[in-house]
């Protein structure tokens, strides 16, 4: 993630995913090469059972003696070919299903590995849901295309060209003739794309598109659609754009069922044998080919058209298979944070923003340079209304992104220059989107100090004001977050204080949105603001008016740039943008509109 949440995290990054998918592949090339030869040896071995019943056919209708000789040899060539198809196809495909493991084993090792490293920003911005389906459901994907596409491809091909050479030399006219019906389709081909037809299909996959939205909405929103009375609403949505759909799926069906039924007729095999039959008839009466010459055609004639049948059916696959790969190369081509490959060490623990720009798109600041100094020991408020950038500016002290201009830094470091490890060590942060894992509640509190005891858990957890909640759980602090027991947004939260605590990092970063939620989470928040020792740097969101007052330094922001800043009194007493937001923040929380008296908003336990 270079300058991952510079203003287009993604953007440029084509290139580099091409040659991610084409390196990802390339060490594989030799195993692809061995699963195209053997698939090519057994598919013309398949062959050889085929050519020889054709070849006794025509020994044994042949006027005049049996060559007995020449029969048992064309019968042990059929059960030879039989054997080699049997065992060259099985090889092709065993190495097919090898190549496939070590190609999704592969994918998914490199997805594991940039989800490691890329911004936390960019990872907090997607679902789980989204990230689990691209590494199990997308990854999968990828089976028929490696493990079965390659060699139906090569059978459909290279089988329909031997037989075509064997059939000249039987016959170059009736071999003509049975070409007919693959002709046929491949003629109809060009009807089915007219522009009329693209169309089509486009306003049948944007109408499918609408569908499948309207669903999504109405069943995401569902709660809140309901509660105020817009069921009928989103209900009729839903049924306009199903009449949308059944509309142009009609008009795409009524377009194109002549052509494909037509190509349907052309290659089924009554059609073939028709074909070959009428042609065979007018040849053998008329141009002088022996009955016999009849068998191989009427054996072989079918096989002809097996390349445009698997195009047909393969293709929904290889398409699946090309939007999975297109999504895994997204990713994969998503810049990873930069790591220095000589780290720097922190001296103290003094933040510094220095003209800090950033943008989540490119044109579109959110920060427009940012000076800003965070001393130890003391607690800086950042208050501002909705989407001037509070958010934004905190997250960049835990790197959840880079800036795109100007630097931060810690204890004299640019937060570019230290190892992930010290950033850790030194910062630590309860954000909104609180993320507890499927693990104990002990192991969530001690995820940074995975070694801490138990005693220190729970003092944590005290402080935190959680510890009367966990033992309440069914088993204490060994309680299974998500499987023995669910928690509140407010006790996520409290959960998620209590390991910051226990963490004990010089750099504290909070936002205290959801601190409303109860009292006892408020006083949770109040005792994380406040160090034992004092010498805590800490920056927070502040909602609440006593953190506001109890605040070393406020700054406000506004459209991405600090407004004022200073002590609360010196603000109040300036009674400039600061004193008006204050009147107006304290007035909205005395009238109860303000965030304290709110629902809790980070129910979010995850
Ligand atoms: N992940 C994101 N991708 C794109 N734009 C974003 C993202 N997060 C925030 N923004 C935009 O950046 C701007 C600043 O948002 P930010 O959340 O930092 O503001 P805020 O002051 O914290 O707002 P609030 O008090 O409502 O949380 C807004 O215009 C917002 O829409």
């Amino acid at each position: 993630m270079t300058a991952a949440g510079v203003a287009a995290p993604v953007q440029g990054a084509g290139d580099a995913a091409d040659r991610d998918s084409a390196g990802l592949l390339r060490p594989h090339l030799p195993g692809f090469a061995a699963l195209v030869v053997l698939q090519v040896i057994g598919a013309l071995a398949g062959l050889a059972p085929l050519l020889a019943v054709a070849e006794l056919g025509r020994s044994l209708l042949a006027p005049g003696p049996v060559d007995h000789g020449h029969v048992r040899a064309v019968v042990i060539a059929g059960a030879v070919g039989l054997l080699l198809r049997l065992l060259f196809t099985g090889a092709s495909s065993a190495i097919g299903h090898l190549l496939d493991g070590r190609v999704q084993l592969e994918f998914r090792r490199r997805l594991a590995a940039r989800l490691g490293r890329v911004p936390l920003g960019w990872l907090s911005g997607r679902r789980t849901g989204e990230l689990a389906k691209l590494a199990g459901d997308d990854v999968s994907a990828v089976h028929p295309f490696i493990a079965h596409t390659p060699g139906e491809l090569i059978s459909a091909f290279v089988v329909p060209l031997a037989s075509l050479v064997y059939l000249f030399t039987i016959d170059w006219r009736l071999t003509l003739i049975t070409l007919i019906p693959v002709l046929l389709a491949v003629a109809l081909v060009p009807l089915m794309m007219t522009p009329s037809r693209v169309r089509a299909q486009k306003e049948f996959d944007g109408a499918m598109g609408r569908i499948t939205n309207s669903v999504v909405e109405f069943v995401q929103g569902i709660a809140v659609v309901k509660a105020f009375g817009g069921g009928d609403r989103a209900l009729r949505r839903f049924g306009t754009a199903v009449d949308d759909f059944v509309t142009s799926f009609s008009r795409m069906v009524s377009a194109l069922s002549a052509v494909a039924a037509g190509m349907q007729v052309v290659l089924s095999p009554p059609f073939v044998l028709l074909t070959v039959l009428t042609g065979g008839a007018a040849l053998i009466t008329g141009g002088g080919m022996a009955p016999a010459d009849l068998l191989p055609f009427l054996l072989l004639g079918m096989g002809l058209t097996a390349p445009v049948a698997v195009l047909g059916h393969g293709f929904d696959d290889l398409q699946a298979a090309h939007r999975a790969v297109g999504r895994i190369r997204d990713v994969l081509a998503v810049p990873p944070l930069p790591e220095p490959e000589h780290p720097v060490a922190p001296r103290g623990h003094r933040v510094e923003l220095r003209d800090v720009r950033f943008g989540y798109r490119a044109g579109h600041e959110v920060l427009r340079g940012i000076d800003l100094v965070l001393e130890p020991g003391t607690v800086t408020a950042v208050v501002g209304p909705s989407g001037s950038g509070k958010s934004t500016l905190v997250r960049l002290l835990p790197r959840f992104f880079d800036p795109a201009g100007g630097s931060v830094s810690l204890g004299g470091a640019d937060l570019r220059d230290l190892a992930a490890r010290d950033l850790h060590r030194m910062v630590s942060f309860v954000f909104q989107d609180v993320r507890l894992l499927r693990a104990s509640v002990a192991d969530n509190i001690a995820l940074a100090v995975p070694d801490a005891g138990l005693d220190a858990i729970a003092d944590a957890a005290r402080r935190a004001n959680v510890h009367d909640r966990v033992l309440e759980l069914p088993r204490g602090y060994d309680t299974v977050i998500g499987e023995d027991a669910e928690l509140s947004g407010g006790e996520a939260q409290r959960i998620a204080i209590a390991r910051a605590l226990l963490a004990d990092t010089p750099v504290l970063v909070l936002d205290e949105a959801t601190a409303f939620a109860d009292p006892q989470t408020e006083l949770a928040v109040r005792r994380a603001l406040t160090a034992p020792d004092g010498d805590r740097t800490v920056l927070v969101i502040a909602h609440r008016l006593e953190t506001i007052t109890d605040a070393d330094t406020i700054v406000m922001l506004e459209d991405g740039a600090v407004a004022e800043r200073g002590t609360p009194a010196e603000l109040l007493a300036r009674d400039g943008r600061f004193a008006a937001f204050w009147r107006s923040h304290r007035a909205a929380v005395a009238g109860g509109t303000g965030p304290r008296d709110g629902a809790p908003q980070g129910d979010d336990l995850r």
